[in-house]
């Protein structure tokens, strides 16, 4: 899912637009499709964000649609609450719910939290129709249109008008979401989460709020649905819901929550379309007929345009891409970069890497190695193939728990926490194998790295106005990292456009946004030209004498020891050297395990 754009300002008036004219124009019967289209959109909205933003699939968001439903309901008929009171406290209770499931649903991947959530459907279904409390299968009914200052909200035109600046203001929350940090975070983490939990993204929180925030916009349809047709019974929480409302966010495209109302639209007419159409053509047809229809819709979206009308309204409006400049040279400088006060002074050891160990099945890729690492050194790690140096930075850096052995940084023992905790201590990694965000720009993707220097959270977010300085801030030193790589030109380009040698410039300018006290570098040189490699060992010498520390794997092995403090050399798991570059460049072991002979 994309950020917002300059051009979604038009589009939002010309909703507006349509949503004031529609009562107007259309019939009665049509309004009353539109009065079902918004409630429901509310829903999908929701569920766009989930799968779209987070890439989580559900099959239950009829569920909080249905808790919604019945908690307006219990308040406003047995309680006698206030109609805006109990619709504020029941889409906190589908939020609630939701992070109670949540907390143990999110933690399952793909497929399972799918087949979970169809679950949780089956389950509200069944609690409704054997509780009492809850009216069992006849449900809870009576309760009221809504009146508000004298005016009641009972013909489909009066309803749709009330309900038309809600969906404008949630569409616009979710879009602020989208576009704002917490957005960021998730588009990073749909394209590698591993990149991102290693800049400071912790997914699975992030994961949750979105969980949280979609259940509540299905509360939201829920209180509005009990409110149009005065009932909610246990069909509220029903599978074919849960199907009407993926139809509308695939169909619209998961890639724009604007796509959730236009699907919502489309979905309520095809319904009535279908509802008439098809008995006509089988005769026999009785009941839920549409919901055949449904299943070819959603089966054809998905095979043929699987973005969506999102997807369609996009390729319509596409603009060539600008050709791209001379790639910047970056000015010859050799000041200390990117010092930092409170950082600790050069010498102090930051990270201790204690009888470190790894086993895979009967391999054992890393045996029992220990090191540190001071602040304002440049450490290689070198050693021949599949000798355990990636396995290192992987249990180093989170990415990978140990089988044995302990990683401190800054004293703090933080070996098998997960990678943002990595980053929350001031240390990230670039990855041999790249792990570009491929979806975002190359400054989006220096965006992301400064996610851990930002502070607007899914609310701030959501309310934007507060969030926009900081946005503002974060750009101008996104730039400033992309000049330091010679990506200035490259700045607005698709990152998966880049060469591969720039996007591994990419990945480190992206890694600098964090604002790293120890930065692992693996493989940084491989793909770059003569010129790029010369320039990156000037950047990293700079950022020495600003006082960071660099942990470096790299093949290049008369490169790293012309610019290493000191070098690691690892062979079959275990560190058979460790001191200066000119101790290990002779030393009998380094030099059997190179050349595979006796020195
Ligand atoms: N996920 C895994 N499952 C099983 N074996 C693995 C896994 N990751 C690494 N290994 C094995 O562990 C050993 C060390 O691999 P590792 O990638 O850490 O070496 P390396 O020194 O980084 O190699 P290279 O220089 O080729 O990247 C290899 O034998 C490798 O096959």
């Amino acid at each position: 899912m994309t950020g917002a754009r300059r051009g979604e300002l038009p589009a939002f008036a010309a909703l507006a637009l349509l949503l004031a004219v529609f009562p107007l124009v259309a019939p009665d019967s049509v309004v009353n499709v539109g009065v079902y289209a918004l409630t429901y959109g509310l829903a999908a909205i929701g569920l766009t964000l989930l799968m779209g933003l987070a890439g989580q699939v559900s099959l239950g968001q009829a569920a909080f649609f249905a808790v919604g439903g019945y908690g307006q309901a219990l308040l406003v008929t047995r309680y006698e609450v206030p109609m805006v009171v109990a619709a504020g406290a029941s889409v906190g209770l589908a939020m609630l719910v939701a992070l109670l499931v949540g907390l143990p649903l999110l933690r399952l991947r793909g497929h399972y939290l799918a087949l979970a959530t169809l679950g949780l459907g089956i389950i509200v279904t069944v609690a409704a129709t054997e509780s009492s409390y809850l009216g069992a299968t006849s449900g809870l009914y009576g309760v009221g249109k809504p009146a508000f200052g004298g005016r009641r909200y009972d013909s489909p035109a009066e309803y749709f008008w009330l309900l038309a600046p809600v969906v404008f203001v949630a569409l616009l929350v979710a879009r602020n979401v989208v576009a704002g940090r917490v957005g960021r975070a998730l588009g990073a983490v749909n394209d590698s989460e591993v990149a991102a939990e290693c800049l400071g993204v912790n997914t699975f929180r992030l994961r949750l709020q979105v969980f949280v925030l979609s259940a509540g916009y299905a509360g939201l349809a829920g209180v509005a649905y009990v409110h149009w047709i005065g009932v909610v019974n246990p069909n509220a929480a029903n599978f074919p819901l849960s199907v009407e409302f993926l139809l509308m966010s695939v169909l619209g495209g998961l890639g724009s929550v604007w796509g959730a109302v236009v699907g919502a639209f489309a979905v309520e007419l095809l319904d009535e379309g279908l509802r008439y159409g098809i008995p006509l053509v089988i005769p026999d047809a009785v009941g839920e007929v549409q919901l055949i229809g449904f299943g070819v819709v959603l089966t054809a979206v998905i095979l043929f345009i699987p973005g969506g009308l999102h997807q369609i309204v996009k390729r319509m409006s596409r603009r060539p891409t600008p050709p791209t400049e001379d790639p910047t040279v970056p000015a010859e400088d050799d000041s200390p970069l990117l010092p930092r006060t409170g950082r600790p002074e050069p010498g102090t050891v930051l990270l201790e890497v204690r009888d470190l160990t790894r086993h895979f099945g009967g391999v054992t890729a890393v045996d029992g190695v220990s090191f540190d690492v001071a602040a304002g050194e440049i450490l290689a790690l070198i050693g021949p193939n599949g000798a355990g140096k990636t396995t290192c930075f992987n249990m180093i850096s989170g990415v990978l728990a140990p089988s044995a052995g302990s990683v401190r940084l800054g004293g703090e023992r933080i070996d098998g926490r997960k990678p943002h905790v990595f980053a929350r201590h001031r240390a990230t990694r670039t990855f041999q194998n790249l792990q570009i965000f491929r979806s975002a720009t190359v400054r989006g993707n220096v965006a992301v790295g400064r996610h851990l220097r930002s502070r607007a959270g899914m609310l701030r977010g959501a309310l934007v106005l507060p969030a926009r300085g900081e946005e503002r801030r974060l750009h101008e030193r996104a730039d400033d990292l992309l000049a330091l790589v010679g990506l200035t030109a490259e700045a607005d380009r698709p990152a998966a456009d880049l060469p591969f040698g720039r996007q591994r410039l990419l990945e480190i300018a992206r890694a600098l946004a964090v604002e790293p006290d120890l930065l692992l570098l693996d493989e940084p040189m491989a793909g770059l030209s003569g010129g790029e490699r010369r320039e990156l060992v000037r950047l990293l010498r700079r950022l020495r004498a600003g006082g960071m520390a660099v942990v470096l794997v790299e093949h290049d092995v008369e490169a790293v020891l012309a610019l290493a403090d000191r070098v690691a050399v690892l062979d079959d798991g275990r560190l058979i050297a460790l001191g200066k570059p000119d101790e290990v460049r002779t030393d009998p072991a380094v030099v059997t395990a190179y050349l595979g002979v006796d020195a």
